[in-house]
């Protein structure tokens, strides 16, 4: 195993941290971890299940007692220290990120740093979690209103930002007095333990957060069961979200669901190109387009068309695709081979329904799961890219002419996650923004994620807000106090 690590210890491998401890499942089963890059085996992790899940959950119950006493500005002090030693072994992380997900390490840094910045947000917002005194309609009332933690909480968070993914639900978790049961994706397991190694060096008691991998339908079950835990928060697909809303109805359980995406990203005649051309570089090439929040669907007007086209399939064939550990490499492999052929279907499916394939479109001769980075022209909108996120590195242009029809068109999904537009018309930009049935709108940029900023969809796409003073929210309950005889 050729990972080198400054602090070795962050690579944990024989445990999940429950109640405090490093332990090994019941059964004494494993399954391996394994790098995108070259198929190699990295470690292998806990095959947890049923049993596991539930002392967890009792385990973080008796620690809620204890957090939720503290006060916010100890609990603040808590997600500093944590936030500091993360930003302090960003490279090691960033390492075991690439490692096990595939992504450059550039980006690996970056999401680093991504996740601690919620991690610093919310330790500042601990403090903030303000109630409310409303004028009494009764002159011898006071109502108040005081907001208390959940409780118990769970997440169940995907491969793509194995860091991001947790510290954007576990830190306003713990922010607000509430204690959480993490259960990370099998492709990534590696960042969510060294988050754990790390929460612990912070000081962070046992059965606060807790990490546990293993039979995610057993695991899930048991979160989702429990009367105990009173909130899930899920980032995944969209098929999962449902089999688990489903699984939480019984329980009446507080949900927070960050879902597929279907991304328009509409270029007008009057867009600086240029910009337009970076912003859909960063917007779909980031992670090798694996993000929720891809452009998925590239619209781009019909006076414009062929000079986007030109400029962005240049720029396309400079990426530069390896193992996310070379220094010049700007896409990685893809996360498996099922992602791979979801690709290879998406094109194959565009081509016969006419579009032409003007960059890529190919596995890459680098072999296993790395594919060219590829653009498709003239796509029709009967094509199954138009109608399915494709998580994959293709960008498929679509032509339009007014701006009435594109909104028809970028609006015609389930989805409502995130969408983007380039224009330099101050009366379009308003109109636009305000038409899209999505969460998230990026004006001019393909890049809108940061920790002030409340990241969610409308429709399909989900349940609730990540991030900004709003995040907090999603893990405390409104209390209203009515005090008579005054
Ligand atoms: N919104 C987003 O950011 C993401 C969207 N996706 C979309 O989903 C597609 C498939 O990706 P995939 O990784 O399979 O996503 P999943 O939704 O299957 O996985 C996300 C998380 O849910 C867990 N999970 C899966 N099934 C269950 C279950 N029945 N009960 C409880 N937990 C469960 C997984 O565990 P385990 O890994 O152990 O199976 C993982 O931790 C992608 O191609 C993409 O389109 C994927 C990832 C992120
Ligand atoms: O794909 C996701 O679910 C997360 C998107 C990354 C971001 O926060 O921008």
């Amino acid at each position: 195993m050729s990972l080198q690590l400054n602090h070795p210890t962050l690579l944990k491998q024989a445990g999940c941290l429950l109640a405090g401890q490093w332990v090994a499942a019941d059964s004494g089963e494993t399954f391996a971890v394994t790098n995108p890059a070259n198929g190699e085996i990295i470690t292998q992790v806990p095959m947890m299940g049923r049993a596991e899940t539930e002392r967890a959950v009792v385990a973080a119950q008796a620690a809620q007692k204890s957090w939720k006493a503290l006060t916010a500005k100890l609990r603040s002090a808590y997600l500093e220290r944590w936030f500091d030693l993360i930003m302090l072994h960003q490279e090691d992380l960033a390492k075991l990120l690439t490692a096990e997900q595939g992504k450059p390490l550039a980006e690996a840094r970056g999401e680093v740093a991504y996740g601690a910045s919620f991690i610093e947000w919310f330790g500042e917002e601990a403090k903030r979690v303000y109630g409310e005194v409303i004028p009494s309609p009764m002159n011898d009332r006071r109502l108040l209103v005081i907001k208390q933690p959940i409780g118990v909480t769970a997440a169940i968070t995907p491969w793509n930002f194995p860091i991001a993914m947790i510290t954007r639900k576990a830190a306003p978790a713990l922010a607000a007095g509430c204690t959480m049961i993490i259960k990370p994706a099998e492709q990534t397991p590696l960042s969510a333990f060294a988050l754990g190694v790390l929460a612990e060096e912070a000081g962070i008691p046992a059965g606060v957060l807790q990490i546990i991998t293993g039979d995610a339908r057993e695991i899930g079950a048991v979160l989702c069961e429990s009367p105990i835990v009173t909130k899930l928060s899920f980032t995944g697909s969209t098929e999962v979200g449902r089999i688990l809303m489903r699984q939480c109805a019984d329980t009446i359980k507080k949900l927070s669901l960050e879902l597929g995406g279907n991304a328009p990203f509409i270029v007008f005649d009057d867009a600086d190109l240029d910009a337009a051309v970076e912003g859909a570089m960063i917007s779909k090439f980031r992670n090798a387009g694996q993000t929720c929040v891809c452009a998925n669907r590239l619209f781009v007007q019909d006076g414009i068309f062929d000079a986007f086209a030109k400029k962005l399939s240049a720029k396309v064939s400079q990426l530069k695709v390896g193992e996310g550990t070379l220094a010049e490499v700007t896409q990685g492999p893809l996360i498996d081979d099922a992602a791979i052929e979801k690709v290879e279907s998406h094109i194959a499916d565009a081509v016969a329904k006419g579009a032409s394939l003007i960059q890529g479109g190919k596995r890459h001769a680098l072999g296993g799961t790395f594919f060219e980075p590829t653009v498709l022209a003239d796509v029709s909108p009967s094509a199954m890219i138009f109608r399915e996120e494709t998580f994959g590195p293709v960008a498929p242009l679509f032509r339009f002419k007014t701006d009435d029809e594109v909104i028809e068109l970028a609006n015609r999904t389930e989805f409502g996650l995130a969408a983007y537009f380039f224009s330099r018309d101050i009366g379009r930009i308003w109109r636009v923004a305000e038409a899209l049935e999505y969460g998230m709108v990026g004006v001019n940029t393909g890049m809108i994620s940061n920790e002030v900023a409340p990241f969610g969809g409308v429709k399909q796409s989900g349940l609730g807000r990540e991030g900004s003073h709003h995040g907090i929210d999603e893990y405390l309950e409104i209390k209203y106090v009515c005090m008579a005889g005054i």
